[in-house]
């Protein structure tokens, strides 16, 4: 029967009610009224009392009350009079406080002394540009812009000393200083010490110079002026500026420790810089000299980001040929610490163009972690920390990826930026702190790690890596280990969630209605797997506001006859822009991607395109498979974290893909996979595994055909083939050369070009795949795998093909470029 939907409520009620009535129970034990009355209490129905009734004895009598009595009557009882009063008096509804995932702890494996806390905690984020909102700051009568300045005032001034003279006297300097000047001298047929002395002189006065550039000199007036002003500026362009109380109390928690504190952002923007700044000042907490590109030396700027803590470094530094600018600078970093400065510094070097993180460079985190094994500083704080902006301030890199050269920072482009900017809105930021841990319990893990591999090395008979090396590997570990975790609990903003889906599932267009249905469900999967989300509401809501940010030029409202259709504008530079903001998904989908990548080119092209049945894949070759990609794609992510292996990443995977029935659960597949187990247990516990090998038993997945279960393969499969796609562009462009080498530059060109004709003949299916900084990180990776080699003379790089025997170590450019096609071939 078809009820109308008052009757259907009413249904509902009565139903609630009469269950309600059912698991309740009258009591007279209520307290007394002035008038001796007393209220009637309902309480829950003790289904336990039969059972207390039986227990005779007192002790047993307290026990039950003790197990079933609070519980029981803090969360349930209520007073009757209130369910009478309800229809008179205005209810206080309780908002229920949000969870949220709390994101950004340590490394359980390799700081396990730092507890992991709730997965979950009470959702308390604060705006900062209220500032009402931060201190103890009372509202006057002149507003808000008179309070802020008053504020900004009041802010306690810090110390910073000023370490010239430090740097200049310091023992490893000074033989830097001599050594210069001997190598100076070196070609000289007859040196004296007058000529020396010379020399010398001019190495000082040079070391002067570097040291002069490096130095920041902070002072506290320009800081809370700067301060306030930054702080007005970002009032006009932010909705709000977003930060966790919790996470700040535990950064001046580590910052009043009285060890120095090392921020460690994901670089994305230079409103990075400002924002922690900013974010650390207004909180009273004493903000980091910050190590800054010297491309930011521009008139005037560079005095005035002087005077707030930047020092300026080369943005290439060779450590052999720069022996003396090396040890300036580590002498810097180190005496600045020593003298209670603490450090921030950007481990990808420079900002994303691509929106994902950046593989980290670890030449200023290995001068951290020297200080600390020379005892110059006794620990340090090492807190990574994460910048997010619905929409970045510098608009977008895709000039730079269409391989037009980068445009130089001057003061007037700042200026025309700055007015740009307040012209226009920039949403949500937000900056998130990850658990502050020490210096010393990673960089101690990580060496055992490297320590091990290096025993098991020599153990089978291989070349042992150097102590140099052995130390390089560490720190490079530990850099890749801390932009992996900082990635992986970055929130993601409502542009990145929007333009992810519109990239990955609904590149022709979609209703409103269907995207927003389809983000609350990536926002529960998300939620589920704690990933932190940056924005709040109804999901159409959010919807509009990105789209509201990103503006028509990229994404466009069509009338269709089944509606009004959204859809990302299908040009290169678009969806360039588009894949920027969602590729801070790809922290969240690149190990199901590299999976699902294996799997579709593992199953026959019949079967993608549901033409048989069911088919099998061995685990063995989809982990070699994995290995490849992960390999290929080195210097583009980092996919693993030190302490983890790819064996333990895809197992979680296939779980993964089981709960989804991508991948059959299979009894069969159980048995195996505890076999597996029990045999590498056995393995471990064995005394004479040198003697024995070690039989590895390979496991069959059964990949689903049902049309849900592939549509969602080809859904991961998407989130990377960007990046192989152009893997497999290079590639093959190597094949047609006529000559064996080329420079750099030029081939990067022949690609691009190439790119774009594939493109509009169909060959190409992501616009987005055009992207300069896979391309060079291409030249690197088939570098490693042998197949290419690059020369630099006089800053010009040439690429040259390796014709040696192909093996299956080192294949040739044509077997690398027919293994990488067979993952990009087009599917239906
Ligand atoms: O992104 P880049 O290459 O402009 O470098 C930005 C660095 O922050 C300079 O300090």
């Amino acid at each position: 029967m078809d009820l109308p939907k008052s009757d259907e409520m009413v249904e509902a009620l009565a139903t609630g009610f009469q269950n309600l009535y059912n698991k309740y129970t009258r009591s007279e034990n209520g307290p007394q009224d002035g008038g001796g009355r007393r209220d009637v209490y309902i309480v829950p129905v003790n289904n336990n009392t039969a059972v207390a009734a039986a227990a005779d004895d007192a002790q047993s009598q307290f026990l039950l009350q003790q197990r079933y009595r609070p519980k029981a009557r803090k969360t349930f009882v209520f007073d009757a009079r209130h369910l009478c009063q309800v229809k008179t008096v205005k209810w206080h509804m309780m908002r229920q406080s949000r969870l949220r995932a709390s994101t950004g702890q340590c490394c359980p494996v390799c700081i396990p002394n730092t507890s992991w806390g709730n997965p979950k905690v009470k959702s308390n984020l604060k705006n900062l540009l209220d500032i009402y909102n931060i201190g103890n700051i009372q509202k006057s009568m002149f507003g808000c812009f008179v309070d802020d300045l008053k504020f900004f005032y009041q802010l306690k001034s810090q110390e910073y000393k000023y370490i010239y003279d430090e740097v200049l006297e310091d023992e490893v300097v000074e033989k830097a200083i001599a050594a210069a000047a001997r190598n100076a001298c070196a070609e000289d047929a007859v040196v004296g010490d007058s000529r020396l002395d010379e020399e010398m002189k001019t190495q000082q006065a040079n070391t002067r110079r570097i040291l002069t550039v490096i130095s920041a000199n902070v002072k506290n007036w320009v800081y809370k002026v700067i301060g306030w002003f930054t702080y007005r500026m970002i009032s006009l362009l932010a909705t709000s500026l977003v930060v966790q109380p919790m996470q700040i109390d535990r950064v001046r928690e580590a910052e009043q420790s009285g060890l120095p504190v090392i921020y460690l952002p994901l670089h994305k923007s230079h409103m990075d810089y400002i924002l922690l700044g900013l974010v650390l000042t207004v909180n009273n907490i004493k903000p980091p000299l910050v190590a800054a590109g010297e491309n930011l030396r521009v008139f005037f700027i560079s005095k005035l980001l002087s005077f707030l803590g930047a020092f300026y470094i080369k943005r290439h530094i060779d450590t052999k040929r720069d022996q003396l600018y090396w040890s300036v600078l580590s002498s810097y970093i180190k005496n600045s610490m020593k003298n209670g400065h603490h450090i921030e510094f950007f481990l990808e070097g420079a900002r994303t163009r691509s929106g994902k993180c950046c593989v980290p460079k670890a030449g200023l985190l290995s001068i951290i972690v020297d200080a600390y094994r020379e005892k110059v500083i006794e620990d340090a704080w090492i807190i990574p920390v994460s910048m997010n902006y619905d929409r970045i301030l510098e608009g977008n890199f895709v000039r730079e990826q269409l391989g037009q050269p980068k445009k130089k920072e001057t003061f007037f482009a700042a200026i025309s930026t700055f007015i740009k900017a307040i012209c226009s809105h920039y949403g949500i930021m937000r900056v998130d702190f990850n658990k502050p841990y020490r210096l010393r319990d990673l960089y101690e893990s990580i060496d055992k790690l490297t320590k091990l591999e290096n025993e098991s090395l020599n153990k089978n008979g291989m070349e042992i890596m150097s102590t140099t090396i052995c130390y390089k590997t560490t720190v490079d570990r530990m850099a890749k280990h801390i932009v992996y975790d900082c990635w992986k609990s970055t929130p993601i903003m409502s542009t990145h969630a929007v333009c992810f889906l519109l990239l990955n599932k609904h590149r022709n267009g979609t209703t409103l209605e269907q995207l927003a249905k389809d983000l609350t469900m990536m926002r529960d999967k998300l939620s589920q797997a704690d990933r932190d989300i940056g924005f709040s509401g109804m999901s159409i809501e959010v919807i509009k506001h990105a789209l509201d940010l990103l503006g028509p030029k990229l994404v466009v409202y069509e009338n269709t006859d089944s509606g009004c259709i959204v859809k990302p504008i299908l040009d290169v530079p678009v969806l360039i822009e588009l894949s920027y903001y969602g590729n801070n998904l790809i922290s969240h989908y690149m190990h199901q991607s590299l999976v699902a990548l294996t799997i579709c080119k593992l199953v026959s092209q019949d079967f993608l395109n549901n033409a048989i049945t069911e088919t099998k894949i061995s685990r063995k070759d989809l982990i070699g498979d994995v290995t490849f990609l992960t390999n290929l794609l080195q210097f583009d992510f980092v996919f693993i974290k030190p302490c983890d292996t790819l064996d333990n990443i895809v197992d979680s995977v296939i779980r993964h893909f089981e709960e989804e029935e991508i991948i059959l659960m299979d009894l069969m597949l159980e048995e195996e996979r505890r076999s597996q187990y029990m045999a590498k247990m056995l393995d471990s516990d064995s005394d004479d595994d040198y003697q024995r090998p070690y039989v590895e038993i390979d496991v069959k997945y059964r990949v689903s055909t049902n049309e849900k279960s592939l549509n969602q393969l080809k859904f991961y499969r998407s989130v990377m083939m960007p990046y192989l796609e152009c893997m497999a562009e290079s590639a093959g462009s190597f094949l047609a050369l006529s000559e064996n080498s080329v420079t750099e530059r030029e081939h990067v060109q022949t690609i691009l070009n190439q790119m774009h004709e594939n493109l509009e003949e169909g060959i190409l299916s992501y616009g987005e795949s055009i992207s300069l900084d896979t391309i060079k990180h291409s030249f690197l990776a088939f570098e490693k795998f042998d197949c290419l080699q690059i020369t630099t003379k006089d800053n010009i790089k040439t690429l040259q093909i390796i014709n040696n025997q192909p093996s299956e170590l080192n294949p040739s450019m044509q077997a690398m470029s027919d293994y990488i096609e067979e993952f990009v071939k087009q599917i239906n």
